[in-house]
Parts: C-alpha cells; structure tokens; sequence
C-alpha cells in the first residue's frame, strides 16, 4: 500500500540555553515546515474509494494541533526564567508557551512532534502509522525522526503534554 505525506508550515520561537555563550540564548524565530510519512498494513478498496483512508480524514486532527497550538507557539525549557514572567504578567498566554525539559532543540520538538501524532493516531483508531517525521527549522538545517523512537526516546517526559491527543503543549497548571 502506498505510504501518504503530509506536510504543514508554521511559526515558532524558541531559545536555547545549555549554551550560555550561543546566539541562540536570545529568543529567536524560525518558519518551519514538518512532514510526516503514514504506513499502512491495510489494502485499499481497489475499484471502489482505492484509498484506505482519505486524505482528510487523515491530516484534520494533526493539521489542527500543528495550526490551533504549535504555529506561533513560544517554546521554552521548564528552567527558563521567561516562563516565571509569563506566569506572573501574561498567564493569559501560556496556552502558548510550549515547555520542555531541557532545551528547546529541533530535536526535542521534532521528538514530542513524532509522540503527539502518534498519540492521536492511536486516538483515532487509524490504519496507518507514522513511520518518518521531518521537521525543517531552517532551509539548511532538517531533524528526521525515523520509525522507532528509542525507550529514551520515549520516556522522557512520559505522559505528558506530546503523549496526550489533544491541543495541549505543556503541563502547566491553570
Ligand atoms: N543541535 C541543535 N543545534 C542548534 C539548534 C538545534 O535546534 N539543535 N538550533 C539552533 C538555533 O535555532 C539557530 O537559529 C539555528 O542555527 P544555525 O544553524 O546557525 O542557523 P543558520 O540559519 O544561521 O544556518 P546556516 O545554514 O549555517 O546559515 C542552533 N543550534
């Protein structure tokens, strides 16, 4: 069966701050695209549909998180000071704060990017699987992320806000 890829452009920020001495300890913004590649081990209906899920039926609920929570989203580690001041001074804003343990890389997003369609996925009872996310930050610089995601991988922060099939990028409380 034919694999099916989709792909989403958004906005983002971030900073990084293992690296004290690094211009990327200044909040910056990157135009992104992700791309996701989708397996299936079903047919499709040859001489009816001849898909085994549309396109749309596919993409909504990804495409929805991608636009409704991470396009425009600030990401932020759970040790940056930034998120203190938006919890004190703009708190009406932290549904836009994405937050990660440790830096905010290509590489973690693109881990909890991998994680959250694999969480609806799931939710939806899908036929397919992802078996490859790409995300671009920038035009010289990828993150693919390929079919199996290491125990690593996997447990860093388990259970939380990218392991839930749903709008939601950090575990913070209200
Ligand atoms: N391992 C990682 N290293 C860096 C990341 C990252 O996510 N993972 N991110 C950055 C910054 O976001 C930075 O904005 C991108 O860095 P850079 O490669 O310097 O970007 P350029 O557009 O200037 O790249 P060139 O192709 O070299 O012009 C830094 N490091």
């Amino acid at each position: 069966m034919p694999q099916v890829r989709f792909t989403r452009r958004f906005s983002m920020a971030h900073r990084l701050l293992a690296d004290a001495g690094s211009r990327c300890a200044v909040p910056h913004g990157h135009n992104e695209f992700v791309t996701v590649t989708l397996a299936t081990d079903a047919q499709m209906d040859f001489g009816g549909s001849n898909y085994v899920a549309s396109f749309e039926s596919l993409k909504t609920r990804w495409h929805g998180f991608i636009d409704g929570a991470v396009d425009h989203a600030f990401q932020v580690g759970a040790a940056d000071p930034l998120l203190d001041w938006f919890r004190t001074h703009e708190p009406q804003r932290l549904n836009q704060i994405m937050v990660f343990d440790g830096d905010p890389t290509t590489e973690a997003f693109a881990i909890a990017l991998r994680r959250k369609i694999d969480a609806i996925l799931t939710a939806e009872n899908s036929a397919y699987r992802c078996i490859e996310l790409a995300l671009e930050e920038t035009p010289t610089n990828t993150i693919v992320v390929g079919e199996t995601l290491s125990a690593a991988e996997r447990g860093w922060m388990a259970g939380g806000w990218m392991d839930r099939p749903d709008l939601t990028i950090n575990d913070l409380t209200p």
